[in-house]
């Protein structure tokens, strides 16, 4: 993405834009894609974990050329980051997912498409056009059938990846959605699911077709938690991301290998959540092809580590390995420094979530090329400014970590 010098004054930093977002959203929709689970701990850390590392800065090095691109899924992306997947994006914007791709299409970024995305992943990938790479989240549900259909699609489409979440066996304690008792307004649905395509391969009843009311899918989530094993069964009707999303019985062994079946060699297989090193060694023995450490940006496990905690361990367990696969992160990235200390750390490549929900309430997909323009400018100038002129040169030695009591150690 080049660097251009035309500014939105009102709008200089992603935190202004938290700002200017926050007066153009309803408050149902701001309080469901702002809040972290319980008391917000996490959500919190991964932020201010950042600041527990200082950039090492090297001088008079040739910084008059600063490449900033990767190549991630064989195209050449013009920064490190990429949009990480967030449902129901049309409750920021009428343009929603639309918006953020073509955004994504105008600056050179891959896209992550949530599974309840509020656009069909055609639409999506139509708007992104041929070349451009997108990766489909994806919730297996209990029920394969319509996760089998899904990934069919993603397939057709020219999906380049499935990233398998797999840190919401439950759904996180969000009390702000559950006091806003959260509902998807008539307007919006769950664009990829309940379409009537779909109707004739379905057994579903007629009074399942409803529209899915998430109100009563919120209800329906939180008993199934509190059921005991013995009363399990398949959650039934309209899939809403309350009812359908959360999946107690995942497990390593019998779902990556059903999914690999699925998905290759066409789509790769990431696994999106994984925050410990045991977890990613076992993501490498199950032949994974990538890894996104992640706590889903503090909305499920309240008290988790921020993700830039737990990046060291992963890539250093991943490291151990014979085979190399990518390791991601995504969480509390607000700025292109913290983008800089995440690859310093050992991450291949970052997601950002919120702040390109900010764009797209702030000014749609203008607003979201703001963000992702933003973030750019800040790698690029973290780069020059640390004397470093190529992303893969980004190492350890470039940072120290303070301690509680302000104590700086080399890494
Ligand atoms: C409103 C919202 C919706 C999200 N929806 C999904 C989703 O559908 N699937 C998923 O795997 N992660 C989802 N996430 C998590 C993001 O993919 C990502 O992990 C997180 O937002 C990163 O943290 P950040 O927002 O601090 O950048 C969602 C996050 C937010 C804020
Ligand atoms: C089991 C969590 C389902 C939530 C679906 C959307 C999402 O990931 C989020 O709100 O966060």
């Amino acid at each position: 993405m080049a660097t251009s010098n035309a500014h939105d004054l009102d709008c200089l930093t992603i935190a202004e834009l938290e700002k200017l977002a926050a007066e153009r959203m309803d408050k149902q929709t701001r309080d469901y894609y702002n809040e972290g689970a319980d008391h917000g701990s996490t959500l919190a850390e991964n932020m201010s974990a950042y600041q527990k590392y200082r950039i090492r800065p090297r001088v008079l090095r040739d910084v008059s050329s600063v490449n900033t691109s990767v190549s991630i899924f064989d195209y050449t992306n013009s920064i490190p980051l990429g949009v990480a997947p967030t449902a129901m994006q049309g409750l920021a914007h009428p343009d929603g997912e639309l918006a953020t791709a073509r955004a994504c299409k105008n600056t050179g970024i891959v896209m992550g498409l949530s599974s309840f995305s509020t656009t069909s992943l055609e639409d999506v990938k139509g708007a992104l056009g041929p070349g451009h790479p997108a990766a489909l989240q994806l919730y297996l549900f209990e029920e394969r059938e319509e996760s089998k259909r899904l990934i069919q699609r993603a397939k057709k489409a020219g999906y380049k990846a499935v990233f398998l979440t797999v840190d919401t066996p439950v759904l996180g304690r969000r009390n702000l959605e559950i006091r806003n008792q959260f509902k998807l307004p008539k307007h919006l649905k769950v664009a990829n699911f309940n379409r009537d395509e779909d109707a004739h391969h379905s057994a579903d009843s007629k009074e399942d077709k409803k529209k899915p009311d998430e109100e009563t899918g919120a209800n329906q989530s939180r008993k199934r938690t509190q059921d005991s094993d013995s009363k399990r069964t398949p959650p039934k009707g309209p899939i809403t991301f309350h009812t359908h999303a959360p999946n107690p019985t995942l497990v390593w062994e019998r779902d990556i290998a059903w999914l690999k079946e699925i998905c290759h060699p066409e789509m790769q297989v990431w696994v999106k959540g994984i925050a410990t090193a045991e977890d990613a060694l076992l993501a490498c023995h199950h032949g994974v092809d990538g890894i996104v450490v992640s706590n889903h940006g503090g909305r499920q496990l309240n008290g988790a580590l921020a993700t830039i905690d737990a990046l060291p361990e992963v890539v250093e367990a991943v490291r151990s390995q014979s085979k190399k696969i990518p390791v991601h992160v995504d969480g509390g990235i607000r700025h292109g420094t913290d983008v800089f200390k995440a690859l310093a750390l050992g991450a291949d490549f970052v997601w950002v979530g919120r702040p390109v929900l900010w764009g797209l309430a702030y000014k749609g997909q203008e607003g979201v090329e703001l963000c992702l323009k933003l973030l750019s400018d800040e790698v690029r100038l973290c780069m020059g400014l640390a004397g470093v002129t190529k992303v893969e040169d980004i190492g350890k030695e470039y940072l120290v970590k303070l301690d509680r009591s302000g104590f700086m150690s080399r890494l």
